[in-house]
């Protein structure tokens, strides 16, 4: 009997290892999925506790292997430099896919990480996918062991095999600057990333800012130059673009031999060998010699790989300066060093649409990037006054997970989480540290873009997703034994504002379905009511950013949104709104702000008949230090007892509505700080209600005192476009009143930067198309608010009269 007990506790360790499912003897047999999931395997067994106590020190070993087989990574870059492209030839070559479909493909198809239709229609990313893939090393490790009879356990063998490959969880993000929020949270929660970059347009605008979200959250990362089939491919340009625009300090790992249409393959410049990819998709890969005639250049180039890491590496200094070979074995553990230290970038190379360079790009993502352990993650712990803690990242420690993007589907809130610390079963109860409540988790899944395969368990270091957890994105899960939070990501503020309203009011309950679902999914998408006009206003990040949810509302709600017309412009969204439709220009996110100190002294008081009111503040105003980061500040300097404190925060609070509109043109205003410095209050009459209304009255009473100017979004413009159309393209700039500030010639193409402010970018695709002849593109992103000149303002100030006056 006690033998059938201590047997059976062993079975339900080895029950739990195989992930729960099904029974010992349905995971003993060799399935497939768990293979490539890596798990333990079991085939006989007969054991007691001595058994169970060998299979726990094995269950450490295996944990840790698995941790530093495992990668997490993200493929970040500008607008079309391929990355869902080579995302897709990773799915293939590693077995994920068995077939390859182009973005806008012929096929009709499209690649398996756009999955939303109109990513498919308009082949650009909008939201980030996730996916996982299994890559090469697959290990089989056999456990054998004699257990001798004793007191309690029976004799015989346990037999125990398990199965791991190195592992790869892949986060395919957005190029459009629109959309980057997407490349925020992904890069938040991933250990290290792939910046792709375009061969013939080289460092561009967006990469610039993707590598600058890479290095705000320190993630170590590897530079892939795609498309060296294109003409006018120049992978070494590139290479210098990076390190002078980017500032990394980087070398290449590779080469290529042959370039545009004679591109044929790479060589190797750390096992110096060349590498050709045969077969339909370039699934056979031939090492050979490297050409006689590119021997020369590979030894100069691996020399200047050498000297470059040599440069962030002391172990690689040493043997180099001592002139000793350096083994290939020797400088892939170096580059690895300094990678990881974020010292170095290596640059790999390829053409992910003809099928080069993906295979040796994922030994590089295995070789160079981290694994979840080699990443200091930390927590803050509430319980401590925010005290910075070190997560382990081990699954042993207490459950530490981050939700970091939400998507609604048909069957609730899809969560996904990156776990830091510990384990997470379905079933288990988890507390969300941010709103205190306890939740159950229904189902556990892992994506592979759109799809999801239901698992039974996740440890640390992986990103998998839970189904109907109700969760604000960034907030933090535990198992209830600590009480930590992740610091969360960086949320850019919106620029752009559009009013709208459903077409009728049969479609008002799903327009604020749809409303309410992009708002809780998209931290950059917001909805306002307009106080005034009572209109419904949406906000983003841009145009683009805009349509795309108007589209979504139309496709996946049915509900035909009307716009409101400000200006009576009828403009052709993008093409999107068709029928004419009056679309009202989108308003521009202004605001307002100080420019200099101003007294306030007000008395509010109504003592005629009924409960009175009364309260006296006094203080001044005065515009927060330029770069201060904080947009509005209050400080009470109240000495003595003039304003019970009781009543401080009510005036805090009627200050901060105040501050929600500007008396120049209705728009929030910011940087600006509040100093309460005396006040009265009477025994009888005072109330919190009339020392706000004080507060309001006060801060409309010296906001002219303050000399307030209005602050617009000025926008980073980066055009290109051939050089036979530079006079009319800076013309246009120009009239824009646009600032010019960078202007460089690449190859036919001229490539100018300029500050324009974003009111004056409206319509910009269209007159850019007929400017160019259709060849000239451009992107824009947010670059800072920055004050309007001295007649737009009192353009402004008149039209916002105008209109109140005419409500
Ligand atoms: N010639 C050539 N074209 C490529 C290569 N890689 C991608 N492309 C093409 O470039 C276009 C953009 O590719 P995508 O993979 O959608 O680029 P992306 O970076 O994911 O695009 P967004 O996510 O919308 O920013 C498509 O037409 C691809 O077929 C390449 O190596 N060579």
């Amino acid at each position: 009997m006690a033998a059938r007990s201590a047997r059976s506790s062993t079975t339900r360790l080895l029950y739990s290892l195989c992930g729960g499912g099904g029974s010992i003897n349905a995971a003993s047999r060799s399935s497939t999925a768990a293979l490539l999931a890596g798990s333990f395997h079991l085939r006989h067994f007969s054991a007691g506790s001595a058994a169970a106590a060998r299979l726990r020190e094995e269950k450490d070993v295996w944990w840790k292997e698995s941790l530093q087989k495992l990668r997490n990574i993200g493929i970040s870059a500008h607008i079309d430099s391929g990355k869902t492209t080579l995302t897709e030839r990773v799915l293939y070559y590693t077995g994920r896919i068995h077939e390859i479909h182009e973005v806008r493909g012929k096929d009709g198809v499209g690649a398996k990480m756009d999955s939303m239709d109109l990513e498919r229609e308009k082949g650009i990313t909008i939201q980030s996918a996730a996916t996982y893939c299994t890559w090469k090393d697959f290990q089989a490790v056999v456990v054998k062991e004699r257990v001798e009879q004793s007191s309690n356990v029976d004799a015989g063998f346990f037999t125990l095999y398990y199965h791991s490959f190195k592992k790869v969880n892949i986060i395919d993000t957005p190029g459009h600057v629109d959309f980057t929020i997407e490349v925020e949270r992904a890069l938040r929660v991933l250990d290290g990333a792939i910046l792709v970059l375009c061969s013939v347009g080289g460092v561009q605008s967006q990469s610039i800012t993707v590598d600058r979200q890479m290095r705000r959250y320190e993630v170590p990362r590897l530079a892939f130059i795609n498309k060296l089939d294109r003409m006018g491919a120049d992978p070494w340009k590139v290479l210098n673009q990076a390190r002078s625009k980017l500032r990394h300090h980087s070398a290449a790992v590779q080469m290529p031999i042959g370039l545009e249409e004679d591109f044929k393959g790479l060589v190797d410049l750390v096992n110096l060998k060349a590498y050709y990819f045969h077969g339909s998709s370039g699934e056979t890969i031939v090492a050979e010699d490297i050409p006689a005639n590119l021997e020369a250049l590979a030894l100069e180039k691996r020399r200047e790989l050498v000297e470059a890491v040599s440069e962030v590496d002391d172990k690689l200094a040493e043997a180099f300066l001592s002139d000793e070979p350096i083994s290939a074995a020797d400088l892939e553990e170096a580059i690895r060093r300094a990678t990881i230290s974020r010292k170095f970038v290596p640059v790999f190379m390829g053409s992910a649409f003809k099928n080069k360079g993906v295979q040796p790009l994922l030994d590089g993502v295995l070789s160079y990037l981290p694994c979840p352990t080699e990443v200091s993650n930390y927590a803050l712990d509430q319980t401590k006054d925010e005290e910075k803690v070190t997560l382990t990242g081990s699954p042993a420690g207490p459950l530490v997970a981050l939700a970091f993007k939400l998507e609604e589907g048909r069957f609730g809130q899809l969560t996904y989480l990156r776990i830091y610390e510990g384990v997470i079963k379905k079933g288990d109860f988890i507390i969300n540290v941010n709103t205190g409540k306890k939740v159950k988790v229904p189902r556990l899944v892992r994506m592979h873009s759109n799809e999801m395969e239901d698992i039974q368990q996740a440890h640390a270091g992986q990103i998998v997703a839970v189904f109907g957890v109700d969760c604000a994105s960034g907030d933090t899960f535990t198992d209830g034994s600590v009480k930590y939070t992740m610091t969360s990501m960086s949320v850019p503020e919106p620029v752009m504002s559009l009013a709208i309203s459903a077409d009728s009011k049969d479609s008002g309950g799903n327009f604020s379905k749809a409303l309410n679902r992009f708002q809780k999914e998209d931290p950059t998408f917001r909805v306002g009511l307009d106080p005034e006009s009572g209109q419904t206003i949406i906000s983003g990040m841009g145009e683009l950013h805009l349509d795309i949810y108007v589209e979504r509302m139309r496709r996946e709600y049915k509900v035909l949104p009307f716009f409101y017309s400000n200006l009576m412009m009828t403009l052709t969204w993008f093409g999107v709104v068709k029928v004419g439709a009056t679309v009202g220009k989108p308003r521009v996110n202004f605001r307002e702000t100080i420019t200099q100190r101003a007294e306030f002294d007000y008395l509010h008081k109504k003592q005629s008949g009924g409960q009175g009111q009364y309260g006296r503040v006094i203080g001044y105003v005065e515009p927060l230090p330029p770069g201060s980061g904080t947009k509005f500040e209050f400080e009470n300097m109240l000495v003595g007892q003039a304003i019970p404190s009781n009543f401080v925060p009510a005036i805090e609070k009627g200050f901060k509505e105040a501050a929600n509109s500007g008396s120049l043109i209705g728009h929030p205003v910011e940087n600006i700080r509040i100093c309460l410095t005396d006040g009265a209050a009477h025994a009888v009459d005072s109330s919190e209600l009339a020392f706000k209304l004080a507060a309001i009255y006060a801060f409309r009473q010296c906001y002219t005192a303050a000399k307030p100017v209005i602050l617009e979004p000025l926008m980073l413009v980066e055009l290109k476009f051939p050089t036979e159309f530079q006079g009319p393209v800076t013309g246009d700039i120009n009239k824009r009143k646009g600032m010019i500030v960078g202007n460089d010639q690449e190859a036919d193409d001229c490539v100018i930067t300029a500050h324009v402010p974003l009111n004056n970018m409206f319509g910009y695709s269209t007159a850019l198309r007929s400017m160019t002849q259709g060849k000239g593109e451009f992107t824009m992103e947010y670059l800072e608010h920055s004050q309007v000149s001295q007649d737009v303002q009192t353009q402004l100030v008149n039209t916002y009269k105008a209109t109140k006056s005419g409500d």
